[in-house]
């Protein structure tokens, strides 16, 4: 058996012994290409962290000693490798080639695979057609996705991030139980000509049935109960819930329970995605997912990115200590990546037991959190130039545009995420920020009082990924390069990235307190009685 609590020991102790990060480009000019890689589009560098060859060296020990090839290669081979649920973990299926078999329980998935693929494509074609019409006989100008977590941030993030090609009708998302969400959604559409998709695995989460029994109330009213069939159709695990919402088999599209809802966007919970962007580029960015598997599947441990970003992750969070990670694109559509990730990262390894029930006795998933550069930069970013705890960053930036008309621009945002890297690294002492001020014209007082609140300390550690263009394969390579490295670290800590009953018992609390709230019920416990009467008590 790995002796993993050794291993992490070791890891602390390299990490304790770390070398600054800085003067490591002095000693190596040829630094960025030894800690730098390629693959599928994507450029990852990790050369701003402390890692030497000797502990990376270590790190690749590690993924090794916890098989972390031979746990992907159950992965890719369907085994049932989600042990608390006895299901296999097969997103990869959804874009793999269709005539690659990948077997689940002895049968091949992809016909199926293939063959949903086509009938979601094939109907968000025709509506974007206009072929698919609303009961008035007009066709469909805006689509509401209705869904909450795996359901909505997937196709949320993508559509945001592939802007620049939406051709199709205006999507919007719903996903919040407070009802203001969908109100604020539905005031400027006309029900005659919009679709909702009532996406969610189960077609049983309490948030997403609410709001589509409202929609349905919505489209009922204004065209009577007759156009309802015509203007909503399902993505979902469950064709009996479905039916017995009023959706016909013939608008429902199916997956699969071994497609995770946090892994579900390539799935057909991407038709909103379909919807906007067309077929063709649905069809690219499942590609650009597919160089990422086939290079996570194939490429050596030292050179393989999704292994690596896992590693740089286990570094940060078990060997230095460091409880949470940064997301900083350089992107604004990449605006919600950073809440797509939390759902991807955060649900997938906020796990306290290993795989087989015991508790972890090392760290595992830090938290995850982030925003657009360069806004955060003028907002959060001294925390994390200043702030008492190091929180690692990583950085996303392409080299071009879709705005070739403002280059210049461009040219800026790229020139501030350098920066930010540079500067998280590189520090300002005493001296230094003294010597600036006496340059300002401050006098030597002065500047012994103010230099010690201009001093950064540096030696902050950084990942930057780099592409060319955030087009729909270029999304695609960075969402598996993501999903690989949850993967990755989960080999790591033993545990099952794949079930999520941590979000269980708030949902169970819930449905209990529902009558404490709406007044049919006084008993609670204490600590929660007072804030229930007090609300009902602000109730006007
Ligand atoms: O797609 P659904 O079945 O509606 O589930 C939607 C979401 O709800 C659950 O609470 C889980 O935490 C998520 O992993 C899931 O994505």
């Amino acid at each position: 058996m790995t002796d993993r609590q050794a291993l992490f020991a070791a890891l602390k102790q390299a990490a304790a012994a770390k070398p600054a990060i800085a003067p490591l480009f002095e000693q190596d000019s040829g630094r960025f290409a030894s800690f730098s890689r390629r693959a599928a589009g994507l450029t990852l560098d990790f050369s701003k962290t402390a890692l030497t060859t000797r502990s990376l060296g270590q790190l690749l020990a590690l993924a090794r000693a916890c098989d972390v090839e031979g746990r992907r290669d159950a992965m890719f081979g369907g085994e049932t490798i989600n042990n608390t649920e006895s299901r296999s973990v097969l997103h990869v299926a959804l874009r793999n080639a269709p005539d690659r078999p990948i077997a689940v329980d002895g049968r091949d998935v992809m016909p199926e695979v293939t063959k949903e693929l086509g009938r979601v494509c094939a109907f968000a074609e025709s509506v974007r057609s206009g072929a698919v019409k609303g009961s008035g006989g007009a066709g469909i100008t805006d689509v509401v996705n209705i869904g909450i977590g795996g359901s909505d941030l997937g196709p949320v993030m993508a559509t945001l991030a592939l802007a620049p090609y939406h051709d199709g009708p205006r999507t919007h998302f719903v996903s919040n139980v407070d009802p203001a969400h969908l109100a604020d959604t539905l005031k400027s559409l006309d029900p005659a000509t919009t679709l909702f998709i009532v996406a969610s695995k189960t077609f049983t989460t309490a948030e997403t049935m609410a709001n589509a029994q409202a929609a349905r109330a919505w489209v009922a009213k204004a065209l009577g109960e007759a156009a309802v069939k015509d203007h909503f159709c399902a993505v979902s695990t469950a064709l009996k819930h479905v039916e017995a919402f009023g959706i016909g088999a013939d608008r429902m599209f199916g997956f699969w329970d071994w497609v995770g809802g946090r892994y579900s966007l390539w799935s057909s919970i991407g038709l909103s995605i379909v919807m906007a962007v067309g077929e063709a580029n649905f069809r690219a960015f499942l590609g650009g997912a597919r160089a990422m598997d086939e290079h996570f599947r194939t490429a050596p441990l030292a050179d393989n990115l999704p292994v690596l970003m896992g590693l740089v992750g286990v570094w940060h969070r078990n060997g230095c200590g460091y409880p949470a990670r940064a997301v900083l694109p350089y992107e604004q559509r990449l605006v919600r990546l950073p809440a797509y990730l939390q759902q991807l990262e955060m649900e997938s390894n906020g796990k306290s037991v290993t795989r087989d029930g015991a508790p972890v006795r090392w760290p595992t998933g830090p938290l995850v959190w982030g925003e657009p550069g360069t806004n955060g930069q003028h907002a959060f970013y001294q925390l994390l130039h200043q702030g008492t705890d190091v929180i690692p960053a990583e950085f996303l930036v392409g080299a071009e545009g879709h705005e070739p008309d403002h280059a210049d621009m461009h040219a800026m945002l790229v020139a501030n995420c350098l920066a930010q890297s540079e500067a998280l690294m590189r520090g300002r002492t005493r001296d230094q920020a003294r010597d600036q001020l006496l340059a300002m014209g401050r006098s030597e007082a002065d500047a012994d009082r103010v230099a010690p609140h201009r001093v950064f300390p540096g030696d902050r550690p950084s990942v930057t990924i780099l592409y060319r263009k955030l087009d729909p394969a270029t999304l695609g390579a960075i969402i598996a390069l993501y999903e690989h490295r949850v993967f990755v670290e989960a080999a790591i800590y033993d545990i099952n990235a794949y079930d999520q009953w941590g979000v269980e018992l708030g949902k169970e609390l819930a449905t209990a307190f529902l009558p404490l709230v709406t007044g049919e019920k006084a008993d609670a416990p204490a600590s929660t009685k007072g804030l229930a009467e007090a609300l009902r008590a602000l109730q006007g």
